[in-house]
């Protein structure tokens, strides 16, 4: 089988009926496999626009997505997991049949859906809540249903939004003990627009901004290298408002 890579190439996107707002202009960049990268953006750069194109859900406008070289959403929504930046209740549905039905629509057979839908809701540690409907969950609660409804398709990629916005601090801790975890050799991107969070989990940081990408690399390293850009930043925060600030005149 060839090699899980997720990219996108010369992808162009803009949202409106007349295409007015453009977010992204032959924008070329591939998901590092086998690592835990961390897309990082102010509001507005773009990145959940990016995931929505990189898990097949959004289409562009011109360019292409390809996962292991091939452009095609049934191949995306067969290798990628995605958890949206804003998880919907499944209407009526429970917690295992939302999780199921995702994983049914990946291209699983009923009894593998099933089977997966039970071990990912397990690892979202959401067992007592298996047969709650999920327009019944909190917040904290429905995004992990999110992040189950990403792990179900035991994808080669996983692509995370924002993934610990809304969860109180042990969610949050659960969450990093579970992103050490997972290993996917497409790699892991998980979104958000707060440096603090996770920048030591990961292996990568990517820093997006207007629809361009700013920085691609080791966390040590953006520090390391903007450290004079910065005007002696010494921390990734202070080093990240440089980039994204100079990027805006
Ligand atoms: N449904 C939409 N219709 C029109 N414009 C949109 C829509 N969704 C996003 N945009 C615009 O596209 C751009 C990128 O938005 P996107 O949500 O991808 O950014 P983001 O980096 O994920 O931001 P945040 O950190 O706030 O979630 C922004 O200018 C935004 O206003």
């Amino acid at each position: 089988m060839s090699e899980p890579v997720l990219e996108a190439a010369g992808l162009r996107f803009s949202y409106g009926r007349l295409r007015r707002t453009r977010v992204f202009d032959d924008f070329t960049w591939q998901v590092a496999p086998h690592e835990t990268t961390l897309l990082l953006g102010p509001n507005g750069a773009g990145k959940s626009t990016l995931l929505r194109l990189l898990s097949g859900f959004d289409r562009p406008t011109g360019g292409e997505v390809r996962v292991g070289g091939v452009a095609s959403r049934r191949e995306l929504f067969r290798r990628v997991g995605w958890m949206p930046q804003d998880v919907q209740p499944g209407r009526g549905m429970t917690v295992a049949e939302q999780v199921e039905y995702v994983a049914w629509v990946g291209g699983l057979s009923r009894r593998q859906a099933r089977d997966a839908a039970g071990e990912a809701i397990s690892r979202v540690d959401l067992d007592d809540k298996r047969a709650v409907r999920t327009d019944r969950l909190s917040g904290g609660q429905l995004r992990r249903v999110g992040l189950a409804q990403a792990l179900v398709r035991r994808g080669d990629v996983l692509l995370l939004d924002e993934p610990t916005a809304g969860l109180d601090p042990a969610q949050t801790l659960g969450f990093r003990a579970l992103v050490k975890d997972i290993a996917c050799p497409g790699g892991v991107v998980i979104s958000t627009h707060q440096i603090s969070d996770l920048v030591d989990d990961v292996d990568r940081v990517v820093i997006l901004a207007d629809g361009r990408i700013r920085f691609d690399g080791t966390p040590a390293g953006f520090v390391q290298q903007h450290v004079s850009a910065a005007g002696g930043a010494t921390t990734l925060a202070e080093a990240f408002s440089a980039i994204v600030g100079g990027g805006r005149h």
